[in-house]
Order: C-alpha cells, then structure tokens, then sequence
C-alpha cells in the first residue's frame, strides 16, 4: 500500500519542520489514528497489513487536515500525486524539489478510495463517523455537513420563484417602465446593459447573485433593485458585509447611489422616458421617490446582525431563532466562508430573499471554501470574458419582459442544467471606476487573467498611476528599492501625522480660538493611503514593513514613539471584544481626546459612522498598522496602495502569493499603485492561481 523511507509519524514530523505541515495537522492524524487503534480497527490477522493499512490511515489524515489548514473544505482524493503525496500542495510553486518524494501510495485511485471506504473512521454520507467519503472527496463530517446545507439552501432559495405578478405587489404593472425609467437607453449603449438584465433577474428570484469587479455597479445595481422592490410592498431590509470598514463603505455607496437616484429621478429629462413611449407622470415619480427614501442607508456587520454569543461560536439568530427581515443584502461576499455562510443561511427566515454582491476573483474567504467563486464557477467559459451568463428559457422570457432585452442567446439547453442555478446570477463585467485605459484597471484584468505579457506590456507604458520600486540590494545590504518607497510613505502618511501635530500645538498653547482636526478628518487622511504586505512575518512581511516606516518617521520627526501607546499609532485589532465594540480588523488611531487633551485615546470611526473612544490600556490584542496583510484589506480603498512582495520567498511565503492576492492589492487603490517587488516574483505570482478544494460548485451546478 505504501512504500516510505522512514515510518510515516516521522515524516509527519519532518513535513511539521518543513512547515508543510501545522502542528494541528500532525497531532489530528496522530489522534484519530491512535483512537482507530484503541478501537482495535486496524486489528486483522496479518500484522504487516495492519500496520501498513495504520500508516496509511495516518498519512491520509494528515493530508486531509493539511487541506483544511490551507483553507480547502475537503481533500480530492485523485488530486493526491501518489508518487509524492506531500508534493500536491506546493506542486505549482517554483519550489518543488524541496519535497523529495520520501514516501509513496502504491494504489492506483480507484483502489486509493475503496481502501479509504473499508475504515471504520470514514463512512458514507449520512453516517455518523469523523471522516466522510463522498465519490472521491474525503471531508470532516463538519465541513461534508455545511458543504451539503450550503448548497442545499441556496439551491432552494435559487428555484424559489417571486411572484412579482401577484397582487401584493401594488404596482407590478408598471415595473417594465420603471426598469426602462432606471435604465433609459443612450446611443452609445452597447448591446446588452448588464446592470438592467441583472435587475431583472434579480427581481424574480429569492436569490440573486451579483457580481463583478470594483466599480461595476454592483451598489447602483442594487439600489435600483431594491427602490423597484420597494414600489411593489413595504420590505424590511437588512445590509451587512463582513467586517466594520466593509459595512461602513457599503453605507456610503448606497447613500452616494441614493443621491445619484434621486437627482436623475428629479432631473427632467426622465420624465419622458418609458418602455413604450408614455411618460412616467407625476404618480409614477412620487411611488419611485417614496420606494427610493424607504431604502435603508446603514450597514451593520454579520457578527452584529446575527448576534454573537460572547465566548462562543453560536450565534443569537439560527434556525431556531431566525432574523426578522424580508430581504437581506451581503456585500463583500467574496469574504464569507462556508462555516458562515452556512449560519447566514440557516437564520434567514422562510420567504427572505438574499441578494449576494462581490467580487469573485478577489482573495477567497481567510476560512474554509471559497463560497462566491463556487457559486459562479458554473457561468466560467473558455472565452475572452471568462464569463457567460446561463439562463433557463423562463427566465429569458421574464427578463425580457421586464427589459425588453432580448438575451435568448444565453439560454443553457435544459439537459444540460436541471436546477437552473444560472438563473439567480448576473455577473457584471464593465468597470465604470477605471477608465478602460487608466492604468490600475489594466494591470488589474491582466493579474487577474494571469495573462503575463500583458504584465510586462501595462509596466513597460509608464502609466502615471503606477509606480514599481525594484528590490535593489547594494553593497552594504541596504535596499534602494525599499528605501525608495519608505522615502514615499513617509510623504503619504506625513498629512495626517501633521494635522494631530497641528491639534498638539493648539492643545498645547490654549488657543482657544484655532479650529482642531477633528478625530474624523484626521482618520480619513489617515485613510489615503496604505501600505500592503503579503503575509505577517518577516522583514517584508507586516512586521519587518512596520518596524521600517516607524523607524522612517520617527528620522523624519513625525511622530515620537517613546511609548508603546504614542501620538498618531495607527491600531488594528487582532480578536473581538463585543464588550467594547471593537471588532477583528478594526483600525483606529491614538490621539489626543479633544475633551481631555492630555489623555491619549484609540480612536476609531464605527460602521455608522459615529466615533469610538477607547482606553488604550483596554484595547484588546491589537498591532500597529503602517502596514497591514492584503487579507485585512478586503472590503477597503484607498486613495494610494503600496504592496511590498519578498524579494526570495520562502516555501511558506510562495504559498500565499497568488494571483488573488495581487489582484486585490491592486484594486484596493483608487489613484496611485505602487509594488515593491521583483519582475519575477510578481509574475509567478500572478500565475498561481488558488483553486480551493470544494464540492460546492459540483453540488450547486449539476
Ligand atoms: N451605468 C453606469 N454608468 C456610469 N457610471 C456608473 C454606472 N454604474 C455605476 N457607475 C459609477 O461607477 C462608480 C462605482 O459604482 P458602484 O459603487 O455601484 O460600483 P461597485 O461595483 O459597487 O463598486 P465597489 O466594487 O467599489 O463596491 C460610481 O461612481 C457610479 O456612479
């Protein structure tokens, strides 16, 4: 069965040093296979088959908690190189010599996967044992039963048709001359408005998926849907994204989309336009007007609307205590993982809709799955788009109605989709943010289509939104390049370090009669700019980036961090506190309390937007934050965005360099991106692309 130098509990141990493998992976494998031996379940009449059946059990355990720690919800049994089975997770790193083949699974797959079955630790779906097989995925009986719940939700919520025609619906009759009001026709229009056919589809449908990169509209898209469902009957509406910075720009967005609303449905050139030629009066105008003031502005958090349990991981509202909404909207839903979506899924409340918005090529979830990219997965195409929408005939037909649009060349063939899970899903592909030829957006599609020599084409033309500082080490060991973007951040940061040195001399001198810098506005300078790290560790991850611009501004007198709580530290929390409010993510900055200037306090701006005061000594576990990981950065943009990439990675840090990653770095800048980095680095980079392990695509899909 196996053929291994040395016995597998010292492999796993030496994997354990590689750091190929965490200590939980090891001690899960360990555990489970001592449990199966006290159990006598590796007790047959041939001790050489026992044992070797024991090792394999062991390593098989291993491999699979090694999935779940690099985020994968399961282990795909015929993706396991059987002459090298360590060597899956890092085959596509430039690395992979590091992994001798020191062990191997004498097995075809097939034999692999019956072997696997006769365990008794490893059942079928339904029984009740650690480890599920289901066909050639092996799962944590936890992860098969969120996988399975996930799919099973969204699939109904999918073929769960809205009536729009039913007589709740006040003013179904007019909704085709509201969409064509929302969405009046220009010349210039191409073929097919997306946002309008993604309105549409949404309109019928408890689910409705809609993607696309940043500044796709998803927001104005939604905005519109919901001021159309608000014509219809009064909703209670709930907003939420993932984390506080998240929930707080999705507020602003849907303020800014309101008032862009109400000034074109105000501006008199709507008035007069209409499916079939008749002008929206002034009854029609009013109903939007209502429907478009009745559209709740404030975002919360999902840990805040489901109602977290101090001390546990259950939350308040569950299937038993369901949320008391008609109609939830999550935005950011690139970053909810599959243990989360599961507890989103089971608190919503029989006839809710969900309305799910994101980008689904941004990083997955820093948790297990990767939700939204299975739940598109099923419209991926070998096509210069990448994407292609999938429609059952009906829908088509609704859609057509609605929008007069005809997108009958969409239509999948019934044999091929049963569910018509296409049906809930619109995927928007046009950025209306960065100009077609603006230089973030290029750099941006080309990461994101690992397409390298358009790469090198976008740095070559010398766009003035982007700037590439290259690792230069000189003689005596200084980084040019590092040094450089130092030089840089410390002029990005130099605005709001001077306003609170502004605030210090008024507070300092008494005058009363100087305006201060409010708390607010010194945060939002604070906000411009950010510079990004791939991983934590080391001198170009966090903390080695973090250390570096402290020193820099200290040289350059901008701040004075002679303690550990000083004037103008950026804070991010690392844990949750409920009881103070603070949350995983949350960034704040020490300054003076405008009340007490002589008292320092962490200041932090909430996801409503009111301020947040607190004692530093009762900050929960926090860092600085000159530099933060990408992964922190989901959910925020800013005005300029430096990433620093290692200039050799180690095995551990190439994992986490991924196209995802880089992609949304990049995105998160809205004016100027820099990347400190190495050609080379940034390419292979931008070609590995995160496939996490996962039934759901399969499940939803097919
Ligand atoms: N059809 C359109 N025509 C012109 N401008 C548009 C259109 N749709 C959206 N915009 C503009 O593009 C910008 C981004 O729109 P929106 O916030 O809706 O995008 P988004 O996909 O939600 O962005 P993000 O990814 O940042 O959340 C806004 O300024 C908006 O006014």
């Amino acid at each position: 069965m196996l053929n291994h130098s040395q016995p597998i509990e010292a492999l796993l141990k030496q994997w354990q040093q590689e750091k190929l493998l965490t200590p939980l992976d090891r001690h899960f494998a360990l555990e489970l296979t001592q449990i199966e031996a006290r159990a006598g379940h590796f007790a047959s009449p041939n001790p050489a088959e026992n044992h070797q059946r024991q090792q394999l059990f062991l390593l098989i355990c291993a491999l699979l908690s090694q999935q779940l720690s690099n985020q994968h919800s399961c282990l795909v049994l015929d993706q396991i190189d059987l002459a090298n089975p360590m060597a899956e997770n890092v085959s596509t790193a430039p690395y992979s010599k590091l992994t001798q083949a020191s062990c191997q699974i004498a097995l075809d797959h097939q034999s692999l996967t019956k072997v696997l079955s006769e365990f008794n630790a490893i059942g079928q779906p339904g029984e009740n044992t650690p480890i599920i097989l289901d066909h050639n995925r092996l799962y944590l009986n936890k992860y098969y039963f969120f996988e399975t719940q996930v799919a099973q939700k969204l699939t109904t919520l999918a073929n769960t048709n809205i009536d729009i025609d039913s007589k709740d619906n006040v003013n179904a009759i007019k909704l085709p001359q509201y969409i064509n009001a929302l969405y009046p026709r220009e010349i210039n229009d191409p073929q097919f408005n997306w946002q309008k056919i993604a309105t549409a589809t949404a309109l019928t449908k408890a689910l409705a998926v809609i993607t696309g990169g940043p500044g796709t509209g998803k927001t104005t898209t939604v905005t519109k849907l919901l001021l159309l469902l608000l014509t219809q009957k009064t909703l209670k509406i709930r907003l939420v994204a993932p984390t506080g910075k998240a929930a707080a720009r999705l507020s602003e967005s849907i303020k800014a989309s309101k008032q862009r609303l109400l000034h074109s449905l105000t501006d008199t050139s709507m008035h007069n336009v209409s499916q079939e030629g008749t002008s929206l009066n002034s009854s029609d105008l009013q109903v939007l007007q209502d429907a478009l003031h009745a559209i709740p502005e404030e975002a919360s958090t999902l840990h805040r609307l489901l109602g977290v349990v101090p001390h546990s991981h259950q939350f308040r509202h569950n299937k038993d205590n369901p949320l008391r909404l008609d109609l939830l909207v999550i935005d950011e839903a690139s970053m909810v993982d599959l243990p989360m979506m599961y507890k989103i899924l089971s608190a919503l409340p029989n006839n809710a809709r969900l309305i799910l918005l994101g980008d689904q090529d941004q990083l997955a979830s820093v948790e297990a799955g990767a939700v939204l990219a299975d739940i598109c997965q099923g419209l991926k195409v070998a096509t210069d788009s990448g994407w292609q929408m999938r429609y059952s005939a009906e829908q088509a037909a609704t859609i057509n109605r609605l929008t007069q649009d005809d997108v009958s060349e969409f239509i999948e063939p019934t044999n091929v989709q049963a569910n018509h899970f296409g049906d809930s899903l619109c995927m928007l592909m046009h950025s209306h943010r960065f100009k077609g030829d603006a230089g973030i957006g290029q750099l941006a599609k080309a990461v994101n289509y690992s397409n390298i020599a358009k790469i090198r084409q976008v740095w070559r033309k010398d766009y003035q939104e982007l700037h590439w500082f290259e690792h230069q080490i000189s003689a005596q060991q200084d980084n040019l390049g590092k040094q450089a973007l130092l030089t840089l951040s410390v002029a990005a940061y130099q605005p709001y370090l001077q306003m609170i040195q502004h605030n210090q001399q008024v507070f300092a001198q008494r005058q009363v009669n100087t305006a201060i810098y409010s708390a607010e506005q010194i945060i939002e300078q604070y906000n411009q700019y950010r510079m990004l790290c791939a991983m934590r560790a080391s001198e170009y991850g966090v903390e080695g980036m973090n250390q570096a611009v402290t020193d820099s501004l200290r040289q350059a007198e901008l701040i004075a961090p002679k303690q550990e709580f000083y004037l103008g530290r950026p804070i991010i929390i690392q844990s949750n506190d409920y009881n103070l409010g603070l949350f995983n993510g949350d960034i704040g900055l020490i300054l003076q309390d405008s009340r007490n200037p002589r008292q320092l306090m962490a200041h932090f701006v909430q996801a409503d937007g009111s301020l947040l005061k607190v004692l530093p000594a009762r900050l929960p576990t926090h860092d600085t934050c000159f530099a933060m990981t990408v992964h922190k950065s989901q959910g925020s943009e800013f005005d300029q965005v430096s990433l620093v990439l290692p200039p050799k990675p180690s095995v551990s840090q190439w994992q986490l360099l991924t196209k995802e990653l880089v992609y949304t770095a990049i995105t998160r800048a809205k004016n100027h991106f820099y990347c400190l980095g190495s050609a080379n680095v940034f390419e292979k980079a931008a070609k590995q692309v995160t496939q996490r392990s996962s039934g759901l695509a399969q499940r939803l899909w097919e």
